[in-house]
């Protein structure tokens, strides 16, 4: 049993001799089939592989086909599987399956940047320019024989590549002489053991110098190497040398050699397959048996070199033909895929599309808010400054209580509302006394002083439902609500004491201001605003001339339809 190291050194040197020492290969390869079930599963499908590699080259191409789609299907290494597809590529061209060859190829040459293995990738663009070859698409061929003489892999030659972009060159045609290149490809196989390869350059040779009249260097080149092609086993390269000596003794009127190999190379060529060698060979055939008179023997030549030429002409032009239709095809499999790439594109874009639009409405949205949001805030502005104003014109500037006209107002609410509920109120009105004194003994600044400090007197004793209000200069007047004529005089007359024991410039100074104070109820003068402030100031008229500082109510129907006053208490000496 070899080491499992020995058997991939063996498969590996297998691999490398396939054509250039074929009898070491077949040895080396009959001692590992011997001991396939022994080696690790990798190295069995290494072995699968090369087994079905030996099928294909000695002609049982059906057989090689099942073992290679074998070998694609089940084998999970790439690289087994690219090799195995290129050998399967090759024989479905020499079968005559030429729609699957390009197919396959197609997809090989898709794989191609996939493969890093440089013998895969190099067996590989070998069977593109090979096949391109046969579809007589020979600058293509020139280009992938040219790839592959830029990545030899280590191991390997020169020889293969350079032969394959020979061939393409040759068949091209156009050569009015023959390229030293052709030369020096012989030399290159031959020094690199690569017989067969140096062999079908050779072959190209012979073709060129039969084709331009130096048929006797074809003869020569041709017999001279015909040993060592008989020795490669290749079937094809022997019948296409066969074909060509029978062709050079033909030119040079050896009928019996040029006989000899025609009927060689019919017997060399693969059965069932039309060739050029073949179609060649009965050609020849033909001609000979006629040019001896053998009319009936040529007829039938002519016959098979009819079907043998039809058929490989079929060959070429199905080659070529399935070559154009799968270029199609992978053209309008690449026009699909570039138009749904294109619709992919265009839905990404349209999505795109659609993410701005959403964010642009949230943009017009957050805008819009903005927008909203300062006009709102404006308008709240512009509200809370008109309230301000409106607030502002209901206030007395100078001590900040409600002016005349407000407190009027509110007064006649508060008094409508009390008749409304039945409860009693009351109007005081305050007048500073001998303020005039003020305003010229120390200023009108003072003067305004005063005042606030009057109005600061008086709040303390107020509730918060009071109004309190500056009805002109120095006079003042509260509305008392839910308050009776007795609590109403107490109340006015807390105010006057209050408004007495203030200091007329500051706490030091022992001058004072004093207030006479004039009230009026609803119980005495009805609810009407106006009739509480007349009966109130006829109050306070009594007041200061009573002599000041003091209050005064309105007291009780006199009978004849007036009121009389009644002071409340006198506080102080009041001016
Ligand atoms: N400093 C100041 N003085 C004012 C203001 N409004 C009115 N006065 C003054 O108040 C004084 C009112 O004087 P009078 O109506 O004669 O009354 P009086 O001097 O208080 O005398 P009696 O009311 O009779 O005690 C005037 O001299 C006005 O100029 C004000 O806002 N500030």
């Amino acid at each position: 049993m070899p080491e499992a190291s020995d058997a991939l050194d063996m498969l590996r040197r297998a691999d490398s001799i396939k054509t250039s020492n074929h009898v070491e290969f077949l040895s080396l390869l009959k001692q590992l089939d011997a001991r396939a079930a022994s080696l690790p599963a990798d190295q069995r499908s290494y072995l699968r592989y090369l087994d079905a590699w030996q099928v294909a080259y000695e002609g049982s191409y059906e057989g090689a086909g099942l073992q290679l789609n074998a070998i694609i299907r089940e084998v999970t290494d790439p690289v087994l599987r690219f090799r195995a597809t290129a050998t399967l590529i090759n024989i479905l061209g020499i079968g005559h399956r030429y729609e699957e060859a390009f197919t396959h190829l197609s997809h090989l040459i898709d794989d191609l940047p996939n493969i890093s293995d440089k013998r895969a990738r190099f067996q590989g663009l070998g069977e593109a320019s090979q096949m391109l070859i046969s579809a007589g698409q020979y600058d293509l061929a020139v280009n992938y024989a040219e790839q592959m003489l830029e990545n030899i892999p280590p191991g390997d030659t020169a020889c293969k590549a350079t032969s394959y972009k020979l061939h393409a060159q040759f068949r091209r045609g156009g050569m009015q002489t023959l390229d030293k290149a052709f030369q020096e490809g012989v030399e290159l196989c031959v020094n690199t053991g690569e017989t067969l390869f140096a062999n079908a350059i050779r072959a190209d040779i012979a073709s060129f110098e039969i084709q331009h009249g130096q048929t006797a260097h074809a003869i020569a080149l041709l017999q001279n190497n015909y040993a060592s092609v008989k020795r490669d086993q290749y079937p094809s390269l022997i019948s296409q040398f066969e074909a060509l000596l029978a062709q050079a003794f033909w030119q040079v009127d050896e009928p019996v050699q040029s006989r000899n190999f025609a009927l060689a190379a019919i017997d060399s060529s693969i059965k069932g397959e039309y060739t050029e060698p073949l179609s060649i060979a009965y050609d020849l055939l033909y001609r000979i048996e006629n040019q001896q008179g053998n009319y009936r023997a040529a007829l039938a030549y002519h016959e098979k070199y009819l079907a043998a030429d039809k058929g490989y002409l079929n060959n070429v032009s199905a080659e070529a033909l399935a070559y154009q239709v799968v270029k199609q095809q992978v053209q309008a499999s690449k026009l699909q895929f570039d138009t749904l790439n294109k619709q992919n594109q265009i839905l990404h874009l349209e999505q795109a599309l659609d993410r701005k639009a959403v964010e642009n409405s949230r943009l017009y949205i957050i805008l819009l808010l903005t927008v909203l949001a300062f006009i709102a805030l404006w308008i709240y502005r512009l509200k809370r400054s008109q309230l301000r104003f409106m607030w502002l014109s209901r206030l007395d500037s100078l001590t900040g209580i409600c002016n005349r006209k407000h407190f009027l107002e509110e007064a006649e609410h508060a008094l409508h509302h009390a008749q409304k509920s039945g409860q009693k109120a009351a109007l005081i009105i305050i007048d500073l006394d001998h303020f005039k004194l003020v305003n010229d003994t120390y200023g009108h600044a003072v003067g305004d002083q005063v005042l606030r400090r009057a109005v600061a007197a008086c709040q303390p004793h107020l509730r918060p439902r009071d109004i309190f209000g500056r009805l002109g200069g120095e006079e003042f007047g509260v509305l008392l609500h839910d308050c009776g004529a007795d609590q109403a005089l107490a109340r006015a007359e807390l105010i006057r004491a209050a408004i007495a024991a203030t200091p007329l410039i500051d706490e030091e100074s022992d001058v004072v201001i004093s207030a006479s104070l004039g009230v009026a109820t609803t119980l005495r003068c009805g609810y009407e605003v106006r009739d509480l402030l007349i009966n109130a100031d006829h109050a306070l008229y009594r007041a200061k001339s009573d002599g000041r500082n003091r209050v005064v109510s309105v007291r009780m129907d006199d009978g004849a339809g007036r009121f009389t006053h009644e002071a409340a208490q006198r506080a102080g000496a009041g001016g």
